[in-house]
């Protein structure tokens, strides 16, 4: 448990978002999103191409400015928070380009999280990584510039990983690489699942992977409209 965020009120949500809205160039994208995520859960946002999934989730990681709504994390206010307050909070982030360091090691890009947020234990951890990745270890010193796609969408997780014991946001993960690296993938996050973490996955679909998740919900034009719990979002405007 980090040290610089205590544990959240039992019985809050580790995740807590109301009416979430985003602009880009005076155009909203987001409508007024509200979700939450428990401790434990691994949630699906299902949404076709544009519909808001990477703005949502770079608007949780402060990356995306809102112009309304707010984000509690482990009962914390947090949408207030700069960016760089928020590095610290334990949340890993997968984006859908995996945004690696070309020059740096597999290794060094997995680890540079660990490095800018302070955590003690960042070579721990990297074991940790190695033994639930083992083909990740076997890859650690080349340049990430030197692997596939689908490989560096691995590291890009493994990255995630390093922080993200309190949340992890994976950016549909299971795009782009090839059908046998989908299914690695998938047993990767099925490990995730079993070891209880916290998990928002955003996909264009559900067909594969449905018996994943704890959870989903659907998101159009960016509204969160539906979700298997019954709960019903904000239809777009
Ligand atoms: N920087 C930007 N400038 C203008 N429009 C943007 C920008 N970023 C996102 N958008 C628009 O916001 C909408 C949502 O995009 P977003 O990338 O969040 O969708 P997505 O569900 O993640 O889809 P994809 O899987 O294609 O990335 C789209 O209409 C997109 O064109």
């Amino acid at each position: 448990m980090s040290a610089a965020m205590p544990a959240p009120p039992a019985g809050a949500p580790v995740l807590a978002v109301e009416g979430l809205t985003v602009a880009i160039q005076k155009v909203t994208i987001l409508h007024g999103i509200s979700l939450s995520i428990e401790a434990g859960e691994m949630v699906a946002l299902i949404g076709h191409n544009g519909a808001g999934k990477t703005t949502f989730l770079r608007a949780l990681m402060g990356i995306q400015p809102l112009a309304a709504g707010r984000i509690d994390f482990a009962g914390a206010r947090i949408s207030d928070q700069p960016l760089h307050r928020r590095a610290a909070l334990r949340i890993g982030y997968m984006p859908e380009d995996r945004r690696l360091i070309p020059t740096l090691s597999v290794a060094e890009n997995i680890l540079l999280p660990g490095w800018t947020t302070g955590i003690a234990d960042a070579a721990e951890r990297l074991e940790g990584i190695y033994a639930m990745i083992p083909e990740i270890a076997k890859v650690a010193s080349r340049p990430a510039l030197s692997l596939s796609g689908g490989q560096q969408k691995l590291v890009a997780l493994a990255r995630a990983l390093m922080i993200g014991d309190r949340l992890l946001l994976l950016d549909e993960p299971f795009e782009g690489v090839a059908p046998a690296l989908v299914e690695r993938f998938q047993e990767i996050v099925a490990g995730l699942r079993s070891e209880a973490r916290t998990v928002l996955i955003c996909d264009s679909s559900l067909d594969r992977e449905r018996s994943l998740y704890s959870r989903w919900m659907t998101i159009e034009r960016g509204a969160v409209v539906t979700g298997m719990d019954g709960r019903e979002g904000q239809p777009a405007a």
